[in-house]
């Protein structure tokens, strides 16, 4: 295998009774990259991310970290991971540094080495200050950090994130981002998932997509907006009543409403050339549509997102 490979997941299935959570996905991550896991509720990201960190077994397929196999070798793969879980077990009466110092005891830390290295997560994750408080009476940004430091701890090549942002106000989610940032650079490869997609493209390389328990895409997040939709789409405000709106774009080819506005809607234009919009715009008005506004719109990701999972419902609907 590459030795480059930090993350492969291979073939990988996860069955709950009936219900298939996570239907043979396969995927590399590579070393340095930092890569989003994303998908709606349910769509098995969790049970991919623990199958990963070997806290469930795969029914079928195989999972690598770093060439050591989850399955046949999971104290390996555990060496090598640090896992943060979207919450955590708050024990009472125990503080932050008592907390850091049983964990650094677990991954055999002696002596005064113990004390640097919780000494340096702290610092790190912006514990210092706090680690006198008992952990059961942190806030949630605060309860995050100590997961993540616990996770950093014996200096893992790979960290596995479920969910860190979510939860978190504004100005935590910017420090998490910010620590995410950092330990990229240091080289660490970083696998988080989130439904918040605008969140994980600002520091993610890449991106996976996830829907009932499969694939949908494995990209960068433009890659994902040039892939989802050809065309143009076109916020366009009237005066005229909404319908008018829906009824000329039904008889016009090429142009389709994407969604309906309480002021008029959004259209889909197949060609995207600037001579067909302002072709398009013309006709509108020749024909009696009072366009007071007329908008292209730049695809979000989230937009090219839904597009997506569209396009994957259109395909299962035309294969039955
Ligand atoms: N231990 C379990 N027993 C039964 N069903 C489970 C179990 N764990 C997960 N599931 C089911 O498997 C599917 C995938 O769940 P999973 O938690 O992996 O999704 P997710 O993408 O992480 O969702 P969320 O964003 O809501 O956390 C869901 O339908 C869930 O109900």
């Amino acid at each position: 295998m590459n030795k480059d490979v930090m993350i492969s997941v291979r073939g990988v299935k996860r069955s709950f009774g009936k219900l298939e959570a996570v239907k043979g996905i396969s995927f590399d991550i590579h070393r340095g990259q930092v890569v989003g896991f994303i998908g709606a509720n349910g769509a098995g990201k969790t049970t991919t991310m623990r199958m990963i960190a070997t806290l469930e077994m795969p029914d079928e397929g195989d999972i690598y970290i770093c060439g050591s196999d989850a399955v046949d070798d999971p104290n390996s793969v555990r060496s090598k991971i640090g896992w943060v879980p979207d919450d955590f077990g708050r024990y009472q009466n125990m503080t932050i540094v008592e907390y850091l110092d049983f964990f650094a005891r677990a991954f055999d830390y002696q002596d005064q080495e113990r004390k640097n290295r919780i000494q340096e997560v702290m610092d790190f994750t912006g514990l210092t200050k706090l680690k006198d408080r008992f952990i059961d009476k942190l806030s949630k940004g605060q309860g995050q950090r100590v997961c993540l430091g616990r996770a950093l701890l014996h200096d893992p090549d790979v960290l596995l994130m479920d969910e860190p942002a979510a939860g978190l106000d504004p100005k935590a989610r910017m420090e998490l981002k910010n620590l995410i940032r950092i330990l990229a650079e240091e080289g660490k490869t970083i696998f988080i998932s989130s439904h918040i997609l605008s969140e994980l493209s600002e520091i993610c390389d890449t991106m996976i997509f996830l829907e009932q328990g499969e694939v949908l895409h494995h990209g960068g997040a433009e890659e994902l907006k040039r892939g989802a939709r050809e065309g143009v789409s076109v916020l366009v405000k009237i005066l005229n009543d909404p319908q008018v709106l829906e009824n000329w774009a039904d008889m016009n080819p090429g142009i389709s409403l994407l969604d309906k506005t309480n002021k008029g809607g959004r259209l889909l234009f197949e060609q995207s050339s600037d001579d067909f919009l302002a072709e398009t715009l013309k006709r509108m008005i020749n024909e009696g549509i009072q366009v007071i506004e007329f908008t292209q719109e730049e695809t979000t990701l989230e937009s090219a997102f839904v597009d997506l999972l569209n396009q994957a419902e259109d395909k299962e609907l035309a294969s039955k």
